[in-house]
């Protein structure tokens, strides 16, 4: 039998760490992984068939749990009419219209493969559109691993410690301005200091890549109006957020309207897929309408686009499915809430909607720097305690428990009872 230790120490001669994304490794929580064999609801189960409760679930795209019935005919239905084209298909247009009807000011939008790809592709074209270099981004706001992007950066880059990645040359970075999420005063300073030089501002509107952190919104509401009177674009990446917290995304919660917005995860059904868009003024500028240019083989791949637009309309129908996560989300927080309590460990639970962060520190957690205070030893033995009661979470303390549809009441309460339990021995 292939177990999971046996599978790591074959995928270590032949795959870098042994995984094909870093945090996978488990390295922050200093165990080794567990290979998945499948996932079914709100359960995932690896090698050895051992089940666990999925707070994952893969990083936010299995919103309705695993193997949902619905998405899986779609893909059986789908992969009679061929896997990929090469040449445009009705899907890609259906695909286009869903997107550009839920989310405000995005009025065209273009197909990409990952998150990354997405937001890379939208600083290109807000570098094109406005004709100026420099960019700011946000410490711990992680956009994917393109290489103006890798600064400062959240996710894997801190999980192990490698926030400005190596292999980046200067050259490529040293456009890239960072400022402090919620401190609008550092924005401010920062256009100051670059007066029409800067072509946008690219921000997770709810970051999940440092851990859950709540934005402030008089500082989004100032980031809106100080980007507008300065001319610079400011691009919503809601590859974590874009149809989960609402079906608007972020932008609808909080009433903004960016001028670029980033797409992944959710949009895919589970399978890679992101997008970018924005005004159309703007899109217009991407090739082959403008020069700024940007393509792929695999692009709108019909299989995708017809998982994805099945997700994408069941959440359309479904808008209860939205209370419905965050009931689950509360519930959670109320009961660790509790538990932290009871036990005086040192831990704060950040919850918005559905998403959600334990933070092992004293004192609240509002920013970057608050996030980097917390015990990351005990985030470790915490998760190997709850992953030893059956309950799957993020490997690192800097990312986020995912809520799916499939988490049923009794996955909720033994996920509680599992907390106080593991909080009571660590
Ligand atoms: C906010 C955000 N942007 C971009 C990305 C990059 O997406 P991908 O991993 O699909 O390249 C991610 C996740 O990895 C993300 O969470
Ligand atoms: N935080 C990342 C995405 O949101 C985690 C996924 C990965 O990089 O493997």
């Amino acid at each position: 039998m292939n177990s999971s230790k046996k599978l790591f120490e074959k995928a270590k001669e032949i795959i870098p760490g042994g995984v094909n994304s870093p945090v996978r490794a488990f390295g922050s929580v200093e165990m080794d992984p567990i290979f998945i064999k499948k996932a079914k609801g709100s359960y995932i189960y690896d090698v050895e068939d051992n089940k666990y409760i999925d707070y994952i679930s893969s990083w936010g795209p299995m919103i309705f749990g695993h193997g949902d019935e619905e998405l899986n005919n779609v893909a059986i239905e789908a992969l009679k009419y061929g896997i990929s084209y090469g040449v445009p298909s009705a899907v890609e247009v259906e695909m286009a219209e869903i997107i550009t009807d839920a989310y405000k000011g995005c009025e065209m939008v273009r197909m990409v493969n990952s998150g990354t790809e997405a937001t890379m592709s939208a600083i290109r074209t807000a570098r094109g559109y406005t004709k100026k270099d420099k960019i700011i981004k946000f410490e711990g706001c992680y956009h994917g691993h393109s290489d103006c992007l890798l600064v400062k950066s959240g996710s894997g880059t801190l999980t192990y410690n490698v926030t400005t990645s190596l292999g980046v040359p200067q050259d490529f970075v040293k456009n890239t301005i960072v400022c402090e999420f919620n401190n609008i005063k550092s924005v401010k300073d920062a256009i100051e200091q670059n007066k029409n030089e800067i072509a946008c501002v690219i921000i997770e509107p709810v970051p999940g890549n440092m851990g859950v952190v709540i934005p402030d919104m008089d500082f989004m509401n100032d980031l809106r109006n100080i980007t507008e009177e300065n001319n610079i674009l400011l691009i919503f990446d809601e590859v974590i957020t874009g149809f989960r917290l609402s079906y608007g995304g972020a932008a609808k919660v909080f009433n903004i309207v960016p001028d670029m917005v980033c797409f992944g995860k959710i949009i895919g059904g589970g399978l890679p897929v992101g997008a970018y868009g924005g005004k159309k003024e703007i899109m217009s500028v991407v090739s082959p309408l403008g020069a700024v240019y940007q393509a792929g083989t695999l692009s709108g791949n019909p299989l995708a686009m017809s998982i994805g637009i099945a997700a994408l309309k069941k959440l359309r129908n479904n808008p209860q499915i939205y209370d419905g996560l965050e009931k689950k989300a509360i519930k959670l927080e109320e009961g660790f809430n509790k538990n932290i309590e009871k036990t005086g460990i040192n831990a704060k639970v950040v919850r918005y909607k559905s998403m959600l962060t334990i933070f092992f520190t004293e004192k609240s957690v509002n920013s970057y720097a608050d996030v980097m205070n917390s015990d990351t030893k005990m985030y470790a033995k915490y998760f190997k305690g709850m992953l030893d009661s059956g309950i799957l979470l993020p490997p690192s303390q800097f990312e986020v428990m995912f809520m799916n549809q499939a988490l049923s009441d009794e996955d909720i309460d033994f996920t509680i009872e599992s907390n106080l339990k593991v909080l009571s021995s660590i």
